[in-house]
């Protein structure tokens, strides 16, 4: 049983106020990792019944923030803010930096990987976990926001193993689209042999 509750909805405009979005924090979480919930009301009338849009998003600075072609975190990120604020549902903005190693790991995993190691092998050089993720704790605060039932924006089918573990139905599965370029071509092909991630490359090419 979770003790996770809503602690605070507050309003924020966002893209020069093209988007408004609700940004929620939560009681509860002994980790004190401040996950933080994003709820979008949705556009179109029509989407009234469609069951809520859910990404599950794992903090990554270099990516989001400075848009790192190492990775396609950053553009995901825009495609599900796109996404959901026509559709209507939530981003839940884990603090799992680095696949949950953190930020200095994965610059540490970075540079291994320069030197010919995969993403993964990288993690365990460092005596790391591969994925040391445990979305439990998504589950945790979509049932703290009264959500049960859910359409899944992912690739990676751990997320939606361990959301159903947790209690949460997943509707459908929403492919996230694939932004593959240059530098992040080598990490993508690698989520995909060694995870199972769903990634058709010719989707998108950036
Ligand atoms: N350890 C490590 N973490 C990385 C590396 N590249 C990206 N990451 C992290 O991987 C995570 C990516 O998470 P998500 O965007 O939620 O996606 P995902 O698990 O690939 O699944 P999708 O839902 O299909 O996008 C972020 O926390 C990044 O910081 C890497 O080379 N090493
Ligand atoms: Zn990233």
């Amino acid at each position: 049983m979770s003790n996770l509750t809503v602690k605070r909805r507050v309003m924020i405009p966002m893209r020069a106020g093209d988007v408004m979005a609700e940004f929620i924090s939560f009681d509860g979480d002994d980790s004190g990792k401040e996950h933080i919930g994003i709820s979008f009301e949705g556009k179109k009338e029509s989407n009234d019944q469609l069951v809520p849009l859910v990404r599950l998003h794992s903090e990554c600075l270099t990516g989001d923030v400075f848009g790192s072609g190492r990775c396609d975190c950053g553009e995901q990120l825009d495609e599900a803010i796109d996404r959901i604020n026509e559709e209507g549902g939530y981003i839940l903005y884990l603090r799992q930096e680095g696949r949950g190693i953190g930020l200095y790991a994965k610059l540490d995993a970075y540079a291994l990987q320069d030197q010919g190691y995969d993403t993964y092998q990288a993690n365990e050089m460092l005596h790391l976990p591969e994925d040391d993720r445990d979305f439990g704790i998504a589950a945790d605060m979509l049932k703290a926001l009264g959500v049960t039932r859910i359409r899944l924006l992912t690739n990676n089918p751990d997320k939606a193993k361990q959301l159903e573990e947790h209690g949460i139905n997943i509707d459908k599965i929403v492919p996230t689209k694939v932004h593959v370029h240059k530098y992040n071509r080598q990490y993508l092909e690698t989520k995909a042999k060694r995870k199972f991630h769903t990634l058709t490359f010719d989707l998108v090419k950036d």
